[in-house]
C-alpha cells in the first residue's frame, strides 16, 4: 500500500542573466529562485494496482518517484509504503521496490548482463535458490537467454531495456516504478515490454506505477490515472471514465476548396490548425474540426460546413487518448 499525504518539495535554483559581467557578479552575489516541484500532493495506491502517473514536462512526476523510492526527502508531508517511510528506512524499503528509468541504466556497462545480475543479487542479498528460480523465470518471460552473456554496451536499446526490467525484478519487489520504460523502442519491443508487465501484475500481483508520455503504454497497462500539473494532483480517476468524458468530442478532418468556413457553437478548429496559412497553392484547404456532440450533431456540423464551402473529402474520428490528454492539459491550464 502506498499512502502519500500532503507531500511538498521545493528546489532552490541559482539564477543569473547572460553575459560575462553577470557571471562575475554571480560569484559575489548569487541569486536564487525557488521552484515548487510538489505542492501538497496526496494519493493512495492499493496493492496490485497499475496506475499511470501523467503530466507535462516539469510537472513533478520524477520528483514524486524519487520521493517514493527514498532518493529524495520532501520538505513536508508524509509518505508510507508498506508501513515504511522511504527516505528514513531506505535499506528495508528498497527490498520492496524495483525501479526502471528508461533514460538511465542500472547495469554495469562493460560486463556481461549476468555479472551485473550477480552483483545485484549480492547487493539485495537474494538467496541462491530464489535467485536461480527468478533468473530462470525472467530469462524465459523476457527472452534473455541469447543476451545474458553480452555486455550492456553491446546491446540494442530494446534488448537493454528487457535486461533493465529483469535487473529491477531479481529481488522480487512488490512495487515497480517504471519511468518511460518504452522510450525509443520499436513497435515490437514496446508490445513485448507491455505484455511482460501485464503478465508480471497478473502472476505476482506486483503494484506498478508507470510514468510516461506514451499514451499507448497508459492505455495498455493502467486502469487508473493520476494527473499532475505544476506540482499539484489535478485528477485521480478511472481511465475509462476520463475517456468517456471526452468521447463526446469527435474530430472531423475536412478537405475543402473555397472559403474558410466559420465555426458555430459546438465546433472548434483543433489547436495547431492555421486555416488561412494551410490553404495552399493547390487550392485545397485542410481543417481539423472538433465537434462537441452534446451541443451539435456530427451531421449538423457537416451541413454547416458544406453550406459555407465545397467539401472534397471528410473523415470522422473519435478522440484518441492523446487527444484526451491534450484536452486535460487544456482544461487544467498546464
Ligand atoms: N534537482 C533539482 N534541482 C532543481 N530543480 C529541480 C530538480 N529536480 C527537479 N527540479 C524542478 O522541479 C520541477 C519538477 O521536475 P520533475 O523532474 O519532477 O518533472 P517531471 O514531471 O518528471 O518532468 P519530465 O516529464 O520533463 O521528466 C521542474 O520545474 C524542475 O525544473
Amino acid at each position: 500500500m502506498i499512502e502519500v499525504t500532503g507531500v511538498t518539495k521545493t528546489f532552490k535554483v541559482a539564477r543569473r542573466s547572460a553575459g560575462l559581467g553577470e557571471a562575475l557578479k554571480s560569484f559575489v552575489h548569487r541569486q536564487y529562485q525557488e521552484v515548487r516541484a510538489l505542492d501538497d500532493i496526496s494519493f493512495t495506491i492499493g496493492d496490485g494496482e497499475m496506475v499511470g502517473y501523467i503530466g507535462p514536462n516539469g510537472a513533478g512526476k520524477s520528483s514524486t518517484i524519487k520521493i517514493l523510492s527514498g532518493i529524495l526527502t520532501p520538505d513536508g508531508g508524509n509518505c508510507l509504503i508498506n508501513g515504511r517511510v522511504p527516505w528514513k528506512e531506505r535499506v528495508e524499503h528498497v527490498k520492496d521496490i524495483g525501479v526502471v528509468f528508461g533514460q538511465r541504466s542500472q547495469l554495469w556497462w562493460d560486463v556481461p548482463i549476468l555479472d551485473s545480475y550477480e552483483l545485484i543479487r549480492d547487493i539485495y542479498r537474494v538467496k541462491e535458490t530464489d535467485y536461480r528460480k527468478k533468473l530462470e523465470e525472467l530469462t524465459e518471460l523476457l527472452d534473455l537467454s541469447e543476451i545474458l552473456k553480452t555486455p550492456a554496451r553491446q546491446l540494442s536499446l530494446g534488448q537493454r531495456m528487457r535486461c533493465e526490467i529483469g535487473a529491477s525484478l531479481l529481488h522480487s519487489p512488490k512495487i515497480l516504478f517504471l519511468d518511460e520504460p518504452t522510450i525509443g523502442l520499436d513497435a515490437v519491443s514496446k508490445i513485448a515490454v507491455r505484455n511482460f508487465i501485464l503478465e508480471l501484475n497478473r502472476q505476482h500481483g506486483t503494484t506498478v506505477i508507470l510514468t510516461t508520455h506514451d499514451m499507448q503504454d497508459i492505455e495498455a497497462l493502467t486502469q487508473r490515472i493520476l494527473l499532475i500539473g505544476k506540482g499539484k494532483i489535478l485528477l485521480d480517476g478511472r481511465l475509462d471514465e476520463v475517456k468517456d468524458r471526452f468521447s463526446r468530442v469527435k474530430q472531423l478532418t475536412v478537405q475543402y476548396t473555397g472559403a474558410v468556413p466559420v465555426m458555430t457553437a459546438g465546433m472548434d478548429i483543433a489547436s495547431g490548425d492555421k486555416p488561412d496559412r494551410d490553404y495552399g497553392l493547390s487550392g485545397q484547404g485542410i481543417l481539423h474540426v472538433q465537434v462537441n456532440t452534446e451541443v451539435l450533431k456530427v451531421s449538423e456540423a457537416i451541413s454547416c460546413l458544406s453550406s459555407q464551402t465545397e467539401i472534397t473529402d471528410i473523415s470522422v474520428a473519435g478522440a484518441s487518448l492523446d487527444d484526451v490528454v491534450v484536452g486535460l492539459y487544456k482544461q487544467y491550464e498546464i
